[in-house]
């Protein structure tokens, strides 16, 4: 179990060698197999990243894309994890990627979770994972100290969940089983709060810092 980490000069360098690097790894994954998954995070840190991905040269249409977690708000509402996807990544080269949306339009998350289970594990295990991280330690959807958090985090947790306890909005999330499977994970953070979120994260309980959960092999890669 090893933990990379990686600092770049600026964020542009980060954007480029973060892309390049998960380019290659879905490449290599395609040369011995028909398909891949690329699963992303939402938040305002990747777009950079996203551009640089949807012009890169890649199989896209063997490609399947899905994001860690979506907030349950319509696909053109300014906090859909799903638009910052459409207008950064899924666009250009990758456009030709399929994309499968988590936020199916249903009235509430949890109807979501049958559907969304059967399409999504096919898909299983994430090829490509690319984690965010909020400066209070969570990811995807799993937040400290919130009661689902505990569930979503158990070893036989379903692979999707419905989360309603955080402030805002719901949320529907990957959960730990099928995040921590990935064949090759990656954090993206930017900035020094979130560079001392990671170092007070590697001494606490996943419960009260989820991230901490991934930090296992995994490549984190910051820049200022
Ligand atoms: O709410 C969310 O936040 C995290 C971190 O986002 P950022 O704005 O601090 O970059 C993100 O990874 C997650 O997908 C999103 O739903």
């Amino acid at each position: 179990m090893t933990l990379e980490f990686v600092e770049y000069p600026d964020r542009e360098m980060l954007a480029m060698a973060l892309a390049n690097r998960l380019v290659g790894e879905l490449a290599q994954h395609l040369r011995v197999s028909d398909s891949a998954s690329l699963c992303v995070p939402g938040g305002t840190t990747p777009a950079p990243v996203y551009e640089m991905l949807s012009g890169s040269e890649l199989e896209w249409p063997r490609v399947t894309v899905f994001l860690n977690d979506e907030r349950w708000v319509d696909g053109d509402h300014p906090r859909s994890n799903s638009r910052l996807l459409h207008r950064h990544l899924l666009r250009d080269k990758a456009q030709a990627a399929r994309y499968i949306d988590l936020y199916t339009g249903d009235a509430t998350p949890e109807q979501a979770v049958p559907t969304l289970t059967e399409t999504l594990v096919p898909h299983l295990p994430i090829t490509v994972l690319l984690l965010g991280m909020g400066a209070d330690m969570h990811t995807a959807s799993l937040f400290p100290a919130a009661s689902e958090t505990v569930m979503a985090l158990a070893g036989d947790a379903p692979p999707v969940m419905a989360i309603n306890s955080v402030k805002d909005e719901p949320r529907i999330t990957l959960t730990a089983p099928a995040l921590r499977n990935a064949l090759n994970t990656h954090l993206l953070i930017t900035g020094a709060d979130k560079r001392e979120a990671l170092e007070r994260a590697q001494k606490l309980d996943p419960t009260e810092a989820p991230i901490r959960e991934f930090l296992g092999d995994i490549t984190v890669h910051w820049a200022e």
